[in-house]
């Protein structure tokens, strides 16, 4: 039998990929959406500026929109996903976790608190188990779980397969999509005929999140990786996608071949939303490319190339598709795992 499912910011950006996700899902059942104050008590369909490139499934559009508190949602939904700004997630993701709901976040609030565990299924599911300490400190029958940032979830499945090479220096430089910012974040005055190389914040969470993933958990406490991440981020005006020029150092000699053939050979889930292969690499030395190649693995997977060998180190390209594998994908993935684990 499916799981009911609520989504928290359901009318928002990545709120509707979620939707769009989870509507045709077949272990989720959508039972509940909720919204800000202005929008509760509407149906969907007049409470949404429906954005996604499908139209807004019927059954959806007539449900109610409530408002984004524990009372408001039904009890017998177990798992919440939750794409909401992260200072009103702050506010409400522990009320909904203290009232015993399974909370699967895209907002970054709480990312790097040491009792929440952050999650790419393919890369740290183990982590996972680290909401036995958080049960444990904080007295929840419900739980919180985070997906990374989405520039963060673009480049370090690459690096986890090079891993074993021993990471020592990372250096990211990001070209991010507009539609990271979300759909009133960047004026087209702003960006069309330009590039703005700040986007607030961005750049540590790059550096600190990383780190985090690419911990060891022992079952008690998590430590962080201790390779070096520095990150420069831009602000470019395609509308999907972000690619990233990424250059590393290893302990041990990585050739681009030796880099490539990792890459390809860096295994996937059985999860019903992981790529099969997570990470395809090309051979081409102009791509991936955010319009061509944002959509492969039904955009869930990471795509990479130009790797070559240069004076910092290792260095190539990847890309992905920052409202889908960066957002509203890897907070289903991360509801998939959940389940078969056992925490639902
Ligand atoms: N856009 C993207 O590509 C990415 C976004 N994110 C993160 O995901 C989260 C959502 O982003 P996005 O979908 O773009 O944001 P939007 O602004 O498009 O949507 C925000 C959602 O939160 C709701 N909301 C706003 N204020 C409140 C409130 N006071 N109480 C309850 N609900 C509220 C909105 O409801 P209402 O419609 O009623 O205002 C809407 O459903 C953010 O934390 C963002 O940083 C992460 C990765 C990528
Ligand atoms: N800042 C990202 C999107 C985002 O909202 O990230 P976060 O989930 O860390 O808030 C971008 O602009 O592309």
């Amino acid at each position: 039998m499916a799981v009911r499912v609520g989504v928290l910011g359901a009318t928002g950006a990545v709120g509707q990929r979620l939707i769009q996700l989870l509507e045709p899902h077949p272990d989720f059942d959508i039972a509940a959406l909720t919204a800000s104050d202005s929008s509760a008590g509407k149906t969907y369909r007049q409470a949404a500026k429906w954005r996604v490139d499908s139209p807004i499934p019927n059954d959806i559009g007539e449900m109610t929109v409530t408002a984004t508190e524990p009372g408001e949602v039904p009890d017998d939904i177990d798992l919440l996903f939750s794409s909401l700004p992260s200072s009103i997630g702050a506010e409400v993701e522990p009320a909904f976790c203290e009232a015993g709901y399974v909370v699967s976040s895209n907002s970054s609030n709480s990312r790097m608190a040491e009792d929440v565990p952050l999650v790419i299924p393919e890369i740290n599911a183990d982590h996972l188990d680290l909401l036995e300490v958080q049960r444990d400190e904080r007295g929840w029958d419900g739980a919180l779980v985070k997906n990374p940032n989405c520039s963060t979830i673009t480049f370090v499945p690459t690096l986890a397969a090079i891993a074993e090479y021993g990471l020592e220096k990372v250096h990211v430089s990001t070209l991010q999509a507009v539609s990271g910012a979300g759909y009133d974040g960047v004026s087209s005055m702003e960006i069309i005929d330009n590039a703005i190389p700040y986007i607030g914040s961005e750049e540590d969470k790059l550096e600190t999140e990383s780190r985090k993933l690419l911990g060891e958990f022992d079952g008690a406490e998590l430590s962080h990786n201790e390779m070096a991440v520095s990150a420069s981020c831009n602000r470019i005006p395609t509308i999907d996608g972000h690619l990233e020029n990424v250059w590393v150092e290893t302990e041990d000699e990585l050739t681009p071949a030796d880099a490539a053939e990792a890459m390809r050979a860096f295994p996937s889930l059985d999860l019903r939303s992981s790529p099969e292969p997570l990470i395809h690499v090309f051979d081409e030395p102009d791509r991936p490319q955010p319009r061509m190649d944002r959509t492969v693995g039904d955009g869930m997977a990471i795509a990479a190339g130009g790797l070559q060998e240069t004076p910092f180190g290792l260095q190539y390209n990847c890309l992905a598709h920052n409202t889908i594998r960066g957002a509203a994908g890897a907070s289903v993935l991360n509801g998939e795992l959940l389940l078969e684990n056992g925490y639902l």
